[in-house]
């Protein structure tokens, strides 16, 4: 027998608090994915940007010109050829950063794109509990800003850096062809940038990493305070929110003003920089020239090379800035797509279409608290052979919905362990495996902006018409017809608006496009004893057909033909049996049994309320 396993000891040793920021190596070794088969056209841009460098040398070589021209006391037909030069440089030079800002373009903004695709990606997997214990702003920032950030480095600086870097080398191969004490004494530079330059690195990376996080946390109290809005009014603790909302934007700010801080007293010992190595230049330039070991002329390109130097170092090493940023956006992201606690657990076989049968889903001795809270289940137990329909019951915050999202793979249990298993081939780890084989339909149904088409088509895009019209008539959703354009009426946000139990019938006609082999069903839209409840019933009954399930039944309409009933209260299991065993019994479920049975006779809708 071949199973998959979800094993929540797992998630209790990691005990981490936050999403995870990826280590620097699986960050290259993500880089080095995403640019795969294109190191040609990289190549192509490079050597693109290396001419536009080499052309940049042209003006401090014909300003050299015209002063050796003048020095020499020549005629103006002398100027024709470094006017030639100048012109011909500007025109291919023009030419030259068009092609390379083209070629870089080509090479980067698809590997952004795809990055971006993979983070949102990512977002959506990861389990709800990963997404509350690391915060939702924290999610929220790292899909958003540090997308930004690494999109406008990929874009901005990528380019401007290595065209810089290549000025650079070129201009110093300028020097030295032109007398290699000219390049000598520009190098004396070097050691005050790379000090410099060490400095600023040790000293912003913590002030970038920590701008990041306090961005996120100040993302988590903006919207948890829009969330919580209406009780935070009628509580009157809006002001105890909008503190907690300054506090952390106050961080946030202080890390930007720690930021510009370092980058102006970086900009400022560059600028030292530059005054020694156009210092050394200089006298280099009088003596050789006062000796007669060097003209005028290549005095005066020297210097204006070096001072054509500037431009470029301050952009290498000021754009390390926005890579550094970019760095630290990187790892957070590669860092979400490694987020939950089973991600480096992939299939290790995909289970064979041709295996029918639906799985056994067996959760054995389960224990779930939300965040840093007591355990809401203990110790819970629950065996679905293939095809079975098990039903739970229990009363109002008695654990049924907690153990859906656990059963389905949306939240990691603290201890205990999920196992889909099969009778034929095939097998897989992890909890990526139990929301791929799982589909959890909850109470809270969204209806999309769009057609019902549009609707159902969001699981099953190539569905055709006659697969949606099978999908609504097995979930009996007749008053679709009745709606003025049929299933291309628009519903959802400024649409034709559904009723709850519409809505429902919508997502169970989704399911059943999708066709998942196990389905965990937690709904409690329609009052028991009502037309729309017995509907829903009927729906269920039909999406259910021939797949493992776990029905939350919140109306007790819904248990009492599973083959298993799980009665629970307080997060424990109480009595499980058929609806005969559990009545004969006579313990809790045949006193819950008893007391809906009156109920939706009269006024009160469901079992748990
Ligand atoms: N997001 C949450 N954060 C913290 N505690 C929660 C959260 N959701 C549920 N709980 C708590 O977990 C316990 C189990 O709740 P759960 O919703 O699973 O019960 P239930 O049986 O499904 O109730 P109902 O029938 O009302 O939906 C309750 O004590 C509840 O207060």
């Amino acid at each position: 027998m071949s199973t998959a396993v979800y094993d929540g000891a797992a998630r209790e040793k990691s005990g981490r608090a936050l999403l995870p920021v990826a280590t620097g190596a699986d960050t290259r070794r993500q880089v080095r994915i995403l640019m795969r088969g294109r190191s040609r056209a990289l190549l192509a841009a490079v050597l693109v940007l290396l001419a536009d460098s080499v052309l940049g040398l042209a003006s401090p070589i014909a300003i050299g010109w015209i002063t050796q021209a003048i020095a020499d006391h020549r005629q103006v037909a002398a100027l024709i050829a470094p006017v030639v030069l100048l012109a011909g440089a500007a025109v291919a030079g023009a030419v030259s950063s068009w092609g390379s800002t083209v070629l870089l373009a080509r090479v980067v903004l698809p590997a952004v794109g795809r990055l971006r695709e993979q983070a949102l990606s990512a977002a959506v997997e990861l389990p709800i509990d990963e997404v509350e214990a690391g915060g939702t702003g924290d999610l929220v920032s790292r899909v958003s800003g540090d997308v930004d950030r690494i999109s406008d480095a990929a874009e901005g600086s990528l380019g401007s850096f290595l065209g810089a870097g290549l000025a650079i080398l070129a201009t110093l191969a300028g020097l030295a062809s032109l007398d290699w004490r000219f390049a000598l004494a520009g190098l004396l530079a070097v050691p005050i940038q790379a000090i410099t330059l060490r400095w600023y690195l040790r000293a912003s990376r913590p002030i970038y990493a920590g701008g990041r996080i306090a961005d996120g946390r100040r993302a988590s109290a903006l919207l948890a305070g829009f969330a919580a809005l209406p009780t935070l009014r009628a509580l009157r603790m809006g002001d105890r929110q909008r503190d907690r909302i300054e506090a952390s934007s106050e961080a946030a700010m202080d890390y930007e003003f720690r930021a510009t801080r370092v980058a102006t007293r970086f900009f400022g010992r560059l600028n030292s920089a530059e005054f020694v190595g156009l210092g050394a230049i200089l006298v280099v330039a009088f003596v050789l020239v006062r000796d007669g070991r060097a003209s005028i002329g290549a005095a005066t390109t020297a210097a204006l090379f070096f001072a054509g130097l500037f431009d470029p170092i301050n952009t290498v090493l000021g754009v390390f800035d926005s890579i550094q940023q970019a760095g630290a956006g990187l790892e957070r992201l590669v860092g979400l797509t490694l987020a939950g606690p089973d991600r480096a657990g992939q299939p290790i076989a995909a289970v064979p279409a041709a295996l029918v049968k639906p799985p056994a889903l067996e959760a054995d001795g389960l224990s779930f608290g939300y965040l840093d809270g007591p355990d809401v289940l203990h110790e819970v137990s629950v065996y679905v052979a293939p095809g079975e329909h098990v039903a739970v019951v229990g009363t109002t915050g008695s654990g049924k919905s907690t153990l859906a999202t656990l059963l389905a793979g949306l939240r990691s249990p603290r201890s205990g362990r999920i196992t889909l298993s099969w009778n034929g081939s095939g097998a897989a780890q992890g909890s990526s495996w139990l929301r791929h084989e799982v589909a959890l339909v909850t109470q809270e149904t969204h209806v999309f902006a769009g057609t019902i088409t549009d609707n159902l088509r969001l699981v099953r895009p190539d569905a055709a018409d006659g697969d949606l019209a099978r999908a609504l008539e097995t979930v009996g959703a007749n008053w679709v017809a009745a709606l003025p354009d049929g299933v291309r009426t628009v519903v959802g946000s400024g649409g034709t608006p559904l009723s709850a139990s519409q809505a429902q019938h919508l997502a169970l006609a989704r399911l059943v496009l999708l066709d998942p082999p196990v389905v965990v069903l937690d709904e409690a839209t329609a009052e028991a004893g009502s037309d729309a409840a017995r509907s829903l019933d009927g729906a269920a009954a039909a999406v259910l057909r021939g797949r493992s399930a776990v029905v939350i039944a919140h109306r007790l309409s819904q248990a009492a033909d599973a083959d298993q009933i799980i009665v629970m209260d307080g997060g424990r299991i109480l009595e499980r049996g058929t609806h005969e065993q559990l009545l004969a019994v006579d313990g809790a479920y045949a006193r819950l049994f008893e007391a809906w049975s009156k109920d939706w006779a009269g006024t009160r809708p469901a079992v748990d309320s």
